[in-house]
């Protein structure tokens, strides 16, 4: 693929893991680091500019940076998203992300752009030193 876009940012959040026979099975908070790698054979127009100069806007990858209030995961209870439930590892998390973003860059699309050569792949680090990394 020609182009990999990459862009990198910081979200706040608390979380639980349900069931944790230890202390991440207590209520505690993580600066969530999140890197989005999108990748793509051919470049597309998007919300903001209607020529094709885009593998999509760097604002669209970073939707999840936004306050809760505005649609993002800053400053959330990462167990009250329903599609998380009790199970707030890096690992789904990772998933979640890369669920949402790709709905969101394809929403995007202009009609008849099935949007099948986007590849994403999004890392996510709970710390410094421990992260999951999910594509597809
Ligand atoms: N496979 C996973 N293991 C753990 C996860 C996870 O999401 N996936 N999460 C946790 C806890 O949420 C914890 O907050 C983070 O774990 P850890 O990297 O161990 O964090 P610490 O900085 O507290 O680790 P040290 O022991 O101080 O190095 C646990 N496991
Ligand atoms: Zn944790």
């Amino acid at each position: 693929m020609p182009w990999t876009l990459r862009t990198e940012f910081t979200f706040d959040s608390a979380h639980v893991i349900v069931g944790y026979d230890g202390p991440c099975g207590r209520l505690h908070g993580h600066t969530y680091k999140v890197r989005m790698e999108l990748s793509t054979d051919r470049l597309r127009p998007s919300e903001h500019v209607k020529r094709s100069i885009m593998v999509a806007d760097f604002k669209t990858l970073k939707w999840a940076k936004k306050d809760a209030l505005q649609g993002g995961l800053d400053h959330t209870y990462l167990n009250d998203l329903a599609e998380l439930g009790d199970d707030t590892t890096a690992e789904v998390l990772a998933a979640y992300l890369h669920r949402h973003t790709l709905q969101r860059v394809r929403a995007d699309l202009p009609p008849g752009d099935d949007g099948a050569d986007l590849k994403l792949r999004v890392t996510l680090w709970e710390t410094a030193d421990s992260s999951c990394e999910y594509w597809e």
